[in-house]
């Protein structure tokens, strides 16, 4: 694949109608490199989760595109699509978005069950994830038990249990101590390096931000221009 692995051009998204309408995006283009980690950055309120969930076909903007290996997202039929989110992308948030009640297992494999894997195969890769994050050993524990940070590295496994080519992370340190958010960013980054998973990620933390090959910033719904872009 020569061109971007995704790339947004004209994204809007407008909230709500009439008086009422409030415009989240007001027309942001982007396009981001199979390998890139990406931060997006900007104050409370501009965009930066709205803009990342449109990335992710996670909502659809209210005009422009997004573009994932060359195809608008638009294009793929639900169930496409579902695949994508399934099996290409994976997902990590703020606040883990965990089963409590459910065990280790069951929460990384939540995408393989989705996928309609047999369990056994699921354990072998669920262990084969917890083990790349240190966690091997809580598998069969109820995800409720565990610390904040451990909690974010079970949903980094189940991020990256399906291998996929992209993680998106809405602000993946801020329910976490400076310690453990560095050891978590660094889990992240060393997946990048290794497996050359691409990293979008919303902060309001510099020092990872920094970390980023390329910074967008947004303000208002709008991009202001690079920071820094991504050396090929
Ligand atoms: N579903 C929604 N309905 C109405 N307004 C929304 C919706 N989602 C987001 N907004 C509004 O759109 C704007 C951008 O929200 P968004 O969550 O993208 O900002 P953010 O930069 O990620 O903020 P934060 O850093 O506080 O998480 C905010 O004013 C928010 O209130």
């Amino acid at each position: 694949m020569t061109g971007p692995l995704l790339q947004a051009r004209g994204l809007r998204k407008t909230f709500g109608k009439g008086q009422a309408a409030f415009e989240a995006l007001q027309g942001v283009s982007l396009d981001i490199q199979e390998g890139d980690t990406t931060a997006i950055v900007g104050p409370s309120g501009s965009g930066k989760s709205t803009l990342m969930h449109l990335l992710a076909g996670l909502d659809v903007p209210t005009a422009g595109a997004v573009e994932y290996r060359g195809r608008p997202l638009s294009a793929a039929s639900p169930s496409e699509l579902d695949r994508i989110r399934n099996t290409e992308f994976g997902f990590v948030f703020q606040h883990f978005h965990l089963d409590e009640a459910a065990s280790v297992l069951e929460n990384v494999a939540m995408p393989l069950t989705i996928a309609g894997m047999a369990p056994d195969e699921r354990r072998a890769r669920v262990a084969c994830a917890l083990t790349r994050l240190g966690l091997e050993e809580r598998i069969d524990e109820r995800a409720g038990v565990l610390s904040g940070g451990q909690k974010q590295r079970v949903a980094l496994a189940r991020a990256i249990v399906n291998r996929p080519r992209v993680v998106f992370a809405d602000e993946p340190t801020g329910a976490l101590d400076q310690a453990t958010g560095h050891t978590v960013t660094d889990l992240m980054f060393d997946l990048n390096l290794t497996e050359g998973i691409t990293l979008v990620i919303v902060t309001h933390a510099n020092d990872l931000a920094e970390r980023c090959s390329q910074q967008f910033r947004i303000v208002d719904g709008a991009l202001t221009r690079p920071l820094r872009t991504a050396v090929a």
